[in-house]
């Protein structure tokens, strides 16, 4: 069911990383069960919008800047990661090779890279990361250390972390890249799984190719600014990814699939 009111909300938001200011007032909304992609070329953005879902990055103090997460916006980090579970390759770099597979799921518990001495893991925690290890896919391999893992398998480890607090929002930063075709595609249907078990989907993205039918809503970043925003049939276009990334660029659709190949010089 979607709701009326946004569960993410962004409104005037300003953001720096380091001394570049990636947003201007940015005001963006999210609501449940309206899934979206937001696309945009190379350092549009994309993974500071990431960090200020995540609550890793802070807006600058502003009297006019709302950042109203699942209905509070006085969220502390560790509530809303139970909310809202990333996928990304940040948190896929991070973790240590010797650690294992299990241990990547369980990690998600305390949102942190790898578990430790002092964490605390009941026997529910135990089988309920057993049992999500066996829904990704990846069952057979909870042993085996994240280093010696596929990407693939390593990626499907990283959504079993995300799920351990079943949480409402699944966010994905270009799942499928390095993904060969067969585990391409299995990753998208797990993604499908998901939308159609009650999760609602944000994907970051370049490739067109990931975004799954289901995803109704696609947003167009450049230069930390909205450039498009609305349902995919309206903003998805060959004219539109041609201003976007500048060049001539021509989609085609197969399935609810898109893809993106040169277009012919105008
Ligand atoms: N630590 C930093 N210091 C200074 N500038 C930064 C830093 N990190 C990012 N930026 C700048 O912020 C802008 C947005 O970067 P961001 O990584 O969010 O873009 P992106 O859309 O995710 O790019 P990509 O598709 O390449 O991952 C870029 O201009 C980038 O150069």
């Amino acid at each position: 069911m979607i709701e009326r009111t946004p569960m993410i909300e962004l409104r005037n938001v300003t953001a720096f990383k380091g001394n570049s200011k990636v947003f201007d007032r940015l005001t963006l909304s999210f609501r449940q069960g309206r899934h979206t992609a937001i696309l945009g070329p190379n350092g549009a953005g994309k993974s500071t919008l990431l960090k200020l879902l995540s609550g890793e990055l802070h807006p600058a103090p502003d009297d006019e800047t709302v950042v109203s997460l699942f209905g509070s916006d006085r969220w502390n980090v560790w509530e809303l990661r139970k909310h809202l579970g990333v996928v990304s390759h940040d948190l896929q770099h991070r973790y240590l090779e010797h650690v294992s597979g299990l241990d990547v799921i369980l990690s998600g518990y305390y949102a942190s890279i790898g578990t430790y001495d002092h964490q605390r893991f009941g026997s529910e925690q135990w089988i309920r990361a057993q049992e999500i290890a066996h829904m990704v896919g990846v069952g057979n391999l909870i042993t085996r250390p994240f280093g010696t893992l596929s990407t693939g398998e390593q990626r499907r480890f990283l959504l079993g972390r995300a799920l351990v607090h079943d949480p409402a929002v699944l966010v994905f930063d270009e799942p499928t890249s390095g993904l060969d075709l067969p585990a391409c595609f299995a990753y998208l249907e797990t993604m499908r799984k998901l939308m159609r078990a009650g999760k609602t989907l944000l994907l970051v993205t370049h490739h067109l190719h990931e975004i799954p039918p289901e995803i109704g809503r696609v947003v167009l970043l450049k230069g930390g600014r909205v450039v498009a925003d609305g349902p995919k049939v309206q903003v998805l276009t060959s004219d539109a990814l041609t201003s976007l990334y500048g060049m001539p660029i021509e989609l085609v659709q197969i399935n609810g699939f898109y893809q993106a190949l040169p277009g012919a010089k105008r």
